[in-house]
């Protein structure tokens, strides 16, 4: 039935250590990271990368890493070498961005196809401003501009939605990418924290996977108690159930998971909420 996702697929999440201030050993590290993905498992199609991987994850650092967005920017070129040296669809996790007509900056995921081209970027839609008593105060918007589309890219195996971290609280942007684009994943790449990993991460997950019966990817920086900003973990990938797949612990690590058309097609047949909507009730959000 669903045929969404053409084949099956072998993912890797690069679960890196939080960003050091050094933008190139941070890139540096994620290209040993991959090479080790690939080694290891040399079937991989696709690779992701966690939130803000090349910079440390503080609003007061955004406007300094930020790179405006060519094909020869530092990272784009990187991460492109990357993308076309293994031949692997590449969520290249989130870097800042900065967009030079306006002056603001972006948290922005960037997305390679295996030849190395950027096909799609993602400014995060929803930011991060949120003020938790005795957790965690956070205000992404204090130097980041929201994103104003959402983004759905297209793969050799289907359609992939992306979102970014805070994004996946907005079950909107899941549902339009699997209804109206037939997005049989959705890729977030993120960096919960310990505040609100352990109540909501996994829930989040299991949440966008079951309503839309597809899987969803999170893929986190490893937790360092060293920076100022500590990184639940825990990067998983949830199949259409519901189920959890693959989880990474906190430290640094890849995981690898199957992506099975088959686990879309028979939730899909045994559950048939596509058939079961009630566009005389609420409005459908694939129109
Ligand atoms: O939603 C959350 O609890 C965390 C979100 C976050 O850390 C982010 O958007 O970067």
């Amino acid at each position: 039935m669903s045929k969404i996702l053409s084949q099956k697929i072998k993912i890797a999440l690069i679960q890196l250590s939080g960003s050091s201030p050094n933008k190139k050993a941070n890139l540096e590290r994620a290209a040993t990271f991959i090479d080790k993905a690939i080694k290891e498992q040399p079937e991989t199609k696709v690779v992701v990368l966690p939130e803000c991987f090349n910079s440390p994850y503080s609003v007061d650092k955004f406007r300094e890493y930020a790179e405006i967005i060519t094909p020869e920017s530092e990272s784009v070129s990187f991460l492109s070498k990357l993308a076309s040296k293994y031949k692997i669809t590449l969520f290249g996790g989130s870097i800042p961005e900065i967009d030079p007509k306006t002056d603001k900056v972006y948290n922005t995921a960037l997305i390679f196809n295996e030849s190395g081209d950027l096909i799609d970027t993602h400014r995060k839609v929803h930011l991060f401003d949120v003020d938790i008593p005795n957790g965690i105060t956070f205000k992404e918007s204090i130097t980041l501009s929201p994103g104003s589309k959402e983004t759905t890219v297209t793969t050799p195996f289907g359609n992939i939605g992306v979102g970014i971290c805070y994004d996946m609280r907005f079950p909107e942007l899941a549902m339009i990418s699997a209804r109206k684009h037939n997005s049989f994943a959705m890729i977030y790449p993120s960096a919960f924290n310990t505040v609100t990993g352990p109540v909501h991460w996994h829930l989040l997950a299991r949440a966008r996977s079951v309503d839309n019966q597809i899987y969803t990817i999170l893929c986190s920086p490893a937790r360092n108690m060293e920076s100022s900003y500590h990184a639940y973990g825990h990067s998983l990938v949830s199949d259409p159930k519901g189920n959890i797949i693959a989880e990474a612990g906190i430290d640094e690590e890849i995981i690898y998971a199957d992506l099975d058309p088959k686990a879309i097609d028979d939730f899909r047949m045994s559950v048939p909420l596509y058939k079961q909507r009630r566009f005389d009730v609420y409005p459908d959000v694939s129109k």
